[in-house]
């Protein structure tokens, strides 16, 4: 069963009312990077690309907290801190008003256990103006069975 947005909202920080769907809860976009250097799954231990944060909008007129996306593909973080709790799993799904604009998010099993503020594969398809704390997605949870929690290198990414 999926739990309710409520629900999601006590494992989710910070949050606005205007987050809470009934369904989940919309996460926003903090820092957009663009990866920079490849990087390696190996049989053993993988290895992330050196990426750098895209530049926040220069032009004078233009708003400064706006990131401006050309066509491509980008590791945006989100600006919560998330908690999967136990007998759970989380899934992060695109704002559809991200799809409706030619943009997807990419993403993948968020685990029982896991704590932080995860990242997620932003695609663009067509250029958008993205505005630093825009809500982009949402994370719901459905309750599943597991053995043992999360504890891999990912787990308190991201905060202080
Ligand atoms: O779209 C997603 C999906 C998951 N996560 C977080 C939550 C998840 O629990 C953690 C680790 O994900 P996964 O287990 O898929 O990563 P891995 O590459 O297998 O790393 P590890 O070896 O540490 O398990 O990353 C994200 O930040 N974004």
């Amino acid at each position: 069963m999926f739990r309710s947005g409520a629900f999601v909202a006590d494992h989710v920080s910070p949050t606005t009312d205007a987050q809470i769907q009934p369904n989940g809860v919309d996460l926003t976009a903090d820092v957009v990077f663009e990866q920079l250097e490849p990087g390696r799954l190996g049989r053993d231990g993988k290895q992330i690309g050196d990426r750098v944060a895209r530049p926040l909008e220069e032009l004078e007129e233009a708003d400064p907290d706006t990131y401006y996306l050309p066509t491509g593909a980008y590791i945006v973080r989100y600006g919560e801190r998330i908690a999967i709790p136990e007998g759970h799993i989380g899934f992060v799904y695109p704002r559809s008003s991200l799809m409706r604009n030619s943009c997807m998010l990419n993403t993948a099993v968020w685990d029982a256990g896991y704590e932080g503020r995860g990242e997620g594969l932003l695609q663009v398809h067509h250029d958008i103006e993205l505005e630093r704390g825009a809500r982009i997605a949402q994370l719901v949870f459905a309750e599943a069975d597991h053995e043992g929690v999360y504890d891999g290198s990912y787990q308190g990414e991201n905060v202080e």
